[in-house]
């Protein structure tokens, strides 16, 4: 389903992603892990044409995403939603328009201008909100609601584009643990029951190694590791970030831990 292929890119003399390929069969969870700088943003950029690619073929189905212009290009990017860290909300406007944006490629300047959606579009916001758990949230500014909330709302978003993958850049480094717990928990039902491939870039191991079915992690532009989450040892973690002996995984958690009954309770409350 996605092969990519000698995928690089260059800002001046440096490779921020130097010439990584990988593929990926089936719908998978595929987290993407690394130290700051690592590339990983960039190379989800270059997957949903946000940024070119220097060099190299990142192919959907056997066609070459790359090298997709104008209307082409444009088709794709409503097939391959993005999700970002700080939500990418409009705050000031009210959940269900938010959600409805994920559409607004698809309209006329004059549905744009006057706002004007469909019934069916509505109702299709709300059931997709509803299914997110934030139904009774619709009618409400985004910026009232807490960061987690923000982030389901632009899950939501992202789905109503109704996409073949989502890219999650960083989904759950603004929030606290139980939010990015609900977010994570959502993302992978969306993979499982959907079938929509998710790709995140992730910056803690815990979360990796929890919700993936492969782990691929980059260093200085690099893959360096690609496996299953069972193989990301502590020794490999440490190559991964380039750190030493004093190696702390701990650090670069956020995650609850599964058996702790009140939280586990609240994030299926949550998502019921
Ligand atoms: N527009 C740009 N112009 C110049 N250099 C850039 C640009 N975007 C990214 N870079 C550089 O490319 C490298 C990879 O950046 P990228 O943001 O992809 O890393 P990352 O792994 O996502 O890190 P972070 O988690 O901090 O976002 C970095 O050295 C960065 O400074």
């Amino acid at each position: 389903m996605l092969q990519v292929k000698s995928v690089t890119r260059m800002f001046g003399a440096k490779a921020a992603v130097d010439d990584i390929s990988f593929s990926v069969d089936g719908p998978a969870f595929v987290g993407i892990i690394g130290r700051s700088g690592a590339g990983k943003s960039t190379f989800l950029r270059m997957m949903n044409r946000l940024t070119d690619a220097s060099a190299g073929q990142i192919l959907v189905n056997g066609r070459d995403v790359l090298a997709l212009r104008g209307a082409a290009a444009r088709e794709w990017q409503s097939q391959c939603a993005m999700i970002f860290q700080q939500f990418n909300l409009v705050p000031r406007m009210d959940v269900v328009s938010n959600v409805l944006c994920g559409i607004l490629n698809r309209r006329s300047t004059l549905q744009t201008m006057f706002s004007l959606w469909s019934r069916a579009d509505i109702l299709r916001a709300l059931d997709i909100l509803d299914r997110l758990g934030i139904a009774e949230q619709a009618p409400k500014r985004a910026e009232a609601l807490s960061g987690g909330q923000q982030q389901r709302v632009a899950i939501a978003r992202a789905l109503m584009q109704d996409p073949r993958i989502i890219l999650a850049d960083e989904p759950i480094a603004s929030l606290d643990p139980m939010n990015a717990q609900v977010v994570m928990d959502t993302l992978k039902r969306i993979n499982v029951e959907d079938g929509r491939m998710v790709i995140a870039n992730l910056h803690t191991l815990d979360t990796a190694r929890r919700y993936c079915d492969r782990v691929i992690g980059m260093r200085d532009g690099r893959i360096v590791f690609d496996g299953r989450p069972e193989q990301l040892s502590t020794g490999v973690a440490r190559d991964i970030y380039g750190a030493g002996a004093d190696f702390n995984e701990a650090a670069t958690s956020t995650a609850i831990p599964a058996d702790r009954a009140p939280d586990r309770a609240w994030a299926d409350a949550m998502l019921a």
